[in-house]
């Protein structure tokens, strides 16, 4: 049968990437979704709006919701300090399977704890089994129709605090309108938009980037 999407993106960083060069993995995939096959990562423009958030942030724990083949992970992972880690959910096992294997072929394997399940059945269990006090950033990627209530969630379960920041991607093309009116209205959180394009096409898309106040 015929090889998966995530299988092809996954050949093309095996055969275009170093081992051990994170660069060379984001640059591998960015080429071959621009030039062969268009995919769902968050890509170079909405990549480089993702790296300076991650720089002003300095997180030392990362929440990403939605890994698919690895990307952002990558992206997020090489930015991070020694004892810095991302803790990235992928409720699809064969995109954690591909997922599994860029992030190794990127080095950055012991900055990342890749969770296979539900967004909404592991952030409760997330302070119990990872240590986490409270998230400095999460980035969300996954299901549109997940953005609000697992951000509510989050809120719920004490793992968002004064300065974690929510970093959205997608939120003009597909599009998450609840989730954009609750940030942008709510005073606990402070909002800005920043305007970009969907991966590796011409349309508008953008990220959230959203502050949470405290109580
Ligand atoms: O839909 C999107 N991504 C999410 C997604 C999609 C499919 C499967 C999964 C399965 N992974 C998953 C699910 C639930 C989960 N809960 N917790 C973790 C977790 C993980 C996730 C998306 C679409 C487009 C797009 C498509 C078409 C088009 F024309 C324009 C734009 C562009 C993007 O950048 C996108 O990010
Ligand atoms: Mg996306």
């Amino acid at each position: 049968t015929r090889t998966s999407r995530p299988q092809r993106i996954l050949k093309a960083v095996q055969t275009k990437a170093t081992v051990g060069d994170p660069q060379s993995v984001i640059t591998a995939i960015d080429h071959f979704c621009r030039h062969r096959e268009w995919a769902m990562n968050v890509g170079d423009e909405k990549g480089s709006i993702l790296d300076s958030v991650v720089n002003e942030v300095s997180p030392v724990t990362v929440l990403e919701l939605g890994t698919y083949c690895g990307y952002s992970t990558v992206r997020i992972a090489r930015l991070l300090p020694p004892g810095a880690c991302v803790i990235t959910l992928e409720f699809n096992p064969d995109y954690a399977a591909i997922a599994r294997q860029v992030i190794k072929w990127s080095g950055l394997e012991d900055k990342v704890q890749l969770v296979e399940g539900a967004s909404g059945d592991w952030i409760p269990w997330m302070k119990e089994h990872f240590g986490v006090q409270a998230f400095d950033l999460v980035f969300l990627d996954h299901w549109k129709e997940r953005y609000l209530p697992d951000t509510k969630l989050l809120e719920e379960c004490g793992l968002i605090q004064k300065g974690t920041v929510l970093l959205a991607d997608n939120v003009i093309c597909p599009g998450t309108p609840d989730y954009l009116e609750y940030v942008r209205n709510s005073p606990h959180y402070n909002s800005q938009y920043y305007r970009s394009h969907l991966e590796y096409t011409k349309a508008e898309d953008g990220l959230e980037k959203s502050v949470f106040l405290g109580y």
